[in-house]
């Protein structure tokens, strides 16, 4: 299974390859263009960095991945990889992908960035695992506007957001899989087995 992290000049591909080869049989590419990145298995965008500059790396190939996630491509998005499914995000501007519908806007919490473990609620993410407590390191939330996308939530204060959005094998979550340990090695794994082919 042929596995693409869209380099786009964030991210720490590094540890999140490592988490993705703990799947069998994955092979594990990095790409940083947007186009041909899209000759995959599976898409990965990656997260830590800013929006505003992920937009502009992905902006030459963002009418044909958007496309190709709606033909069916399986793609995960983390934490910003998740916020660049959107439409747009208050972070530094530019356009997601606009795959889910919404908007990206800062917490609404005294202590930002969300820094830490937390729990997913309502988790409905994959079809055979749960999530448990899960890793986070984030500024930004995405506000879905259509609820029956978010498939769990976690809340930090008085702050309820999406912890993950799915629609067929599109799969976002704000969360970092490659920093939340044996839960995040399973979530990987698990999401792997449902998108093989
Ligand atoms: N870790 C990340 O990918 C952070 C994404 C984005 N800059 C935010 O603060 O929410």
């Amino acid at each position: 299974m042929r596995v693409t992290l869209f380099d786009y000049g964030a991210g720490n591909l590094h540890s999140l390859a490592k988490a993705l080869a703990t799947a069998p049989g994955v092979e594990v590419r990095v790409q940083e263009d947007p186009i041909r990145a899209l000759d995959t298995d599976l898409l990965v965008l990656p997260g830590v960095g800013a929006f505003g500059a992920a937009a502009a790396r992905l902006e030459p190939g963002r009418d044909k991945m958007r496309q190709a996630l709606e033909d069916g491509l399986p793609c995960l998005g983390i934490c910003l990889g998740m916020q660049l499914m959107f439409d747009t995000s208050d972070e530094g501007g530019g356009w997601g992908l606009g795959f889910f519908r919404g908007q990206v806007t800062k917490l609404r919490s005294r202590r930002v960035p969300h820094i830490g473990w937390n729990s997913v609620e309502e988790d409905t993410a994959l079809e055979n695992a749960k999530l448990g407590s899960v890793y986070y390191a984030h500024s930004f939330v995405c506000r879905a506007e259509e609820p029956r996308v978010v498939v769990g939530w976690t809340t930090h204060e008085e702050d309820r957001f999406p912890a993950a959005v799915r629609r067929g094998n599109v799969l976002g979550v704000q969360f970092h899989p490659e920093k939340s340990s044996a839960a995040g090695v399973r979530f990987v794994q698990a999401f792997l087995e449902e998108v093989r082919k």
